[in-house]
């Protein structure tokens, strides 16, 4: 990589030089000028399945040009070549990020410090193929002989939102042998989840699933205690409760060893797969029991096809490139740093949620790879949500607000192939939610100039369309391993390294500290005022002030 710092590079100030104008510039007068005829050919591209159409962004080939020679300065096709021949390119770390591994083929070979890692990944596949087979086939038994009906997943972050955006996603491919079988899904550390599902299930036909890359996270942990609390109501004995009734999916098996979970009941996986990345390990488990393995290696395959273009296709031509040019186009330059994400799907419901933890997770950065403060602006914020709900709710400002925000709008183009009456009015409803997306990335972008005061619409908020056939596990596959290679390019024109988490380490020890305040085992003499008083509302179990601010409460804290 250059070692010269991003924002001294001539092709950076190439591109800076440009912004500019698209500061000033309105959409509306780009599609009016002369050479509109061809904008949007110029900036849209196709590839298996999928349409990307960026000709609503603020840009044209003139600065899609400098971007190119910007990606080309910063050494992208190498930093490409990197991430996928399994170098360290988690620098931090000192690790490679080799998600893209878990989706090889079995035939292929990839050899990384010597050894070809694609053997242990496919045992692992055959591992988690066993145990779906099993619990179709209704083989796995709890303590007292009866069948499972429910898997609850018990994990967080990286090691939830995957297979949750999978499982609800795609639930309509269940094969007939998954569908009885209901998947469940518990993170939060409250117990509130948790707690509600209990009530509904019985655990003598229930299996949890604990996935935890580290197997030390107390929010997944506390949840595993709770959920082995409610088993022993029925059946006194731990280590029976664990044999029977539980799965342990870890990067550390000795860990899950040490707390019980028996070596036949664990799926591993390793290191070197980042925990926002890892939904193609053994952490899908929960989607290959919704979708069967069959459906599990398509969403495999779809991401497999995906890394091939990412490697091959010409940088002007690759759309995980060309959104990560975009985004940096956007952030760093326009200084646009909001990034809304609006499926026009209601399946798709969990994308945002999923985006929000990839992108912000890993770009969310303010030093370079040497840990050197930056001085430009990376990930926006991003949020989201279907589309066509949030044109009743936040689109407002979208289109009136003071805020610059860039879209992607996505959807698929077909959908419902019933023939009866309800399949032709549920295909109606489709056109409808597509006639929505179309109209309103056209509102945001051309604004209404003609109407004054509060009906005045300013408009020229970018976005990018991205369609598809239809979705399916493959789709979605292709989908999300797009999204994992944009993130991957806008981090490397930006000089960050996208798989460390450091912020999100340091809320965890803060946390735990904490928690020894409030047992007792710790002072809280050092910290703030304001947390004092939290803690001490807290510890009085009210929150009436009078009380929370008394000398007593004081003391009795310190
Ligand atoms: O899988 P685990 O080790 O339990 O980690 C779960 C999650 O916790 C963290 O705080 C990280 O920020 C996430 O990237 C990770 O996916």
């Amino acid at each position: 990589m250059s070692s010269k710092a991003r924002s001294q590079l001539s092709e950076w100030q190439a591109v800076a030089a440009q912004a500019p104008i698209w500061q000033q510039r309105h959409l509306r007068d780009v599609w009016g000028t002369k050479g509109a005829s061809t904008r949007t050919a110029e900036l849209t591209r196709t590839h298996d399945g999928l349409l990307f159409d960026f000709s609503k962004q603020r840009l044209d080939a003139s600065v899609l040009n400098d971007l190119l020679a910007l990606a080309e300065a910063c050494e992208l096709p190498r930093a490409i070549e990197r991430l996928l021949s399994g170098d360290r390119v988690n620098q931090s770390e000192d690790r490679a990020a080799l998600h893209t591994a878990l989706r090889l083929p079995a035939t292929s070979q990839l050899v990384v410090e010597g050894e070809d890692v694609v053997p242990a990944i496919h045992a692992s596949l055959s591992r988690m193929s066993d145990i779906v087979s099993r619990i179709h086939a209704q083989q796995w038994r709890g303590v007292t002989g009866e069948a499972i009906s429910d898997v609850v997943s018990i994990g967080v972050g990286g090691s939830d939102l995957g297979p949750y955006l999978a499982t609800q996603s795609l639930a309509e491919f269940a094969p007939p042998e998954a569908r009885g079988l209901h998947v469940h899904f518990v993170s939060s550390i409250d117990g509130t989840q948790l707690a509600d599902l209990l009530d509904h299930l019985r655990p003598e036909t229930t299996l949890f699933v604990v996935a935890s890359k580290s197997f030390s996270t107390i929010d997944t942990l506390s949840n595993a205690e709770t959920a082995i609390a409610w088993m022993r109501t029925r059946i006194s004995d731990r280590a029976r409760i664990l044999r029977h009734h539980f799965i342990g999916v870890s990067a550390k098996p000795e860990k899950m060893t040490a707390y019980g979970i028996p070596q036949s009941n664990q799926i591993r996986f390793w290191d070197w797969v980042g925990g926002r990345f890892s939904l193609w390990s053994g952490i899908g488990l929960p989607i290959a029991l919704k979708l069967g393995m069959a459906g599990f290696k398509q969403l495999l395959a779809g991401a497999h096809a995906m890394d091939t273009h990412f490697a091959q296709a010409p940088l002007a031509d690759n759309l995980p490139v060309l959104m990560g040019l975009l985004q940096v186009w956007n952030s760093t330059f326009l200084g646009i740093n909001g990034q809304a994400i609006l499926p026009y799907d209601a399946r798709l419901k969990l994308f945002p949620s999923y985006l929000t933890q990839l992108e912000m997770e890993s770009n969310g950065k303010s030093v370079d790879r040497l840990g050197k403060p930056i001085d430009y602006a990376t990930c926006p914020i991003l949020w989201g949500e279907v589309g066509s709900n949030a044109q009743h709710a936040f689109y407002q400002l979208l289109h009136q607000g003071t805020q610059p925000v860039a879209c992607d709008f996505i959807a698929p183009i077909r959908r419902y192939s019933r023939d009866d009456d309800t399949g032709s009015s549920l295909q109606h409803q489709q056109q409808l939610a597509l006639a929505n997306c179309l109209a309103q990335s056209r509102v945001l972008m051309l604004g209404d100039a003609t109407r004054q005061g509060h009906h005045y619409y300013r408009g020229n908020q970018p976005s990018s369309t991205l369609l598809f056939d239809e979705l399916t596990p493959y789709r979605l596959g292709q989908l999300i391993a797009l999204y994992e290679h944009k993130v991957y390019v806008a981090s490397a024109l930006w000089n960050i390294n996208p798989f460390d988490q450091w912020g999100v380490e340091l809320g965890k020890k803060i946390a735990t500290a904490t928690h020894s305040v409030m047992t007792g085992a710790a002072s809280a003499e050092d910290y703030d005022g304001s947390t004092q008083q939290l803690l001490r509302v807290i510890a009085d179990g009210r929150a009436g002030w009078e009380r929370a601010s008394s000398r007593a409460d004081k003391e009795q804290l310190s």
